[in-house]
């Protein structure tokens, strides 16, 4: 079971326009999509879809359009009851595939409802076998609160992933290794955020086929206590480091329709690998099909396993940087084992 956790969800809303993204000037849109998000909604979509069991913990109003879609895709989930909708984000999509998005900062958590969510969270996390802390917190929650949960989490069997930026990831980071959870999945800004590096200089590394300088990024964090990081890498694909080793997969080329909802795709693509008892190399693999299938998909459309093609990722192994520059080799996999 995987059980997921969205502190601020929202009904994500994508409009797609017919040309390119024009400041102050008015648009007419080929089509306006609403789909349940909130990466750990996302992430229990995915998961779900493949047929895996997933719950989904969130804070929402019981008659919300958010609960009725996630009813509606049989997506188990469980409520804190409030009594505000979930903040409505945007997204604007351009034919190049480029995405806008304006996310809103939500209706401000009471102390109660934080207290009722960490309280499923850790009931639900007895029976789990991964428990995935997901996107940013509302107004009014603590920015360590990610940070408490997963200390208050860690005695108990089940693996713990976080998957945030900004506030709430650097109080994270400022508690380690107390507060180092079993997976993270940064993207290239935010693991530039903990680590100090140049986000951009990572990407564009990684298209150029060289993931040294994210594999040394991403060591530093398991370095200090992180058992696994998967950084997303965009259209470069992603990077995999454990105390054991490192790995990059490359991405296939795509028609690309919308990035929101990606990186979910591949934590949940990953975590879907970690339950099937997956070797790490194949568990990247599958992180980066399931991320590149949801990029090829409008707005928050997310994949089914038929639209996952794992064949087409590619997986090398990177010796870890000990000194000087790291090599990468390639990691067979049989076909009839895909
Ligand atoms: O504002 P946050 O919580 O950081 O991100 C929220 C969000 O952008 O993340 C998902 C995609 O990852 C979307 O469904 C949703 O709109």
């Amino acid at each position: 079971m995987i059980v997921t956790l969205t502190a601020n969800p929202s009904l994500d809303t994508t409009i797609e326009l017919t040309g390119r993204l024009q400041r102050g000037a008015v648009h007419r849109a080929r089509t306006t999509t609403t789909d349940p998000g909130g990466k750990g909604v996302n992430v229990a979509r995915v998961v779900t879809a493949a047929g895996s069991p997933a719950l989904a913990i969130l804070p929402a109003r019981e008659d919300d359009p958010l609960v009725t879609a996630l009813a509606d895709r049989g997506v188990a989930h469980r409520l804190v009851s409030t009594g505000r909708p979930v903040r409505a984000n945007v997204t604007v999509t351009e034919p190049d595939g480029t995405t806008t998005k304006i996310n809103p900062p939500g209706a401000a958590a009471h102390a109660e409802e934080l207290k009722a969510l960490a309280g499923l969270v850790s009931r639900h996390a007895a029976t789990a076998d991964w428990v995935a802390l997901c996107g940013s917190l509302p107004p009014g929650a603590p920015d360590d609160w990610y940070a408490t949960l997963v200390r208050s989490l860690r005695p108990l069997p089940c693996a713990v992933a976080v998957d945030t930026s900004d506030l709430p990831l650097r109080a994270l980071a400022a508690g380690f290794p107390d507060t180092a959870p079993d997976l993270m999945k940064p993207n290239a800004d935010e693991l530039a955020q903990l680590t100090g590096c140049d986000g951009g200089a990572l990407e564009a590394a990684a298209e150029r086929g060289d993931p040294d300088p994210t594999v040394r990024a991403a060591r530093a964090l398991v370095d200090r206590g992180v058992g696994t990081v998967l950084v997303t890498l965009g259209g470069a694909g992603a990077v995999l480091v454990t105390a054991d080793g490192a790995w990059f997969a490359r991405a296939p080329r795509i028609t690309l329709r919308s990035t929101v909802g990606a990186g979910d795709a591949s934590l949940a693509g990953y975590l879907l690998a970690q339950v099937s008892g997956e070797s790490p190399d194949r568990a990247l693999q599958r992180a980066v099909a399931h991320g590149t299938a949801a990029a090829a998909l409008p707005g928050t459309a997310l994949p089914h396993p038929d639209q996952v093609d794992r064949d087409a990722v590619t997986v090398s192994a990177v010796d870890l940087p000990v000194a000087g520059r790291a090599s990468s080799t390639p990691v067979a996999h049989p076909a009839t084992d895909l």
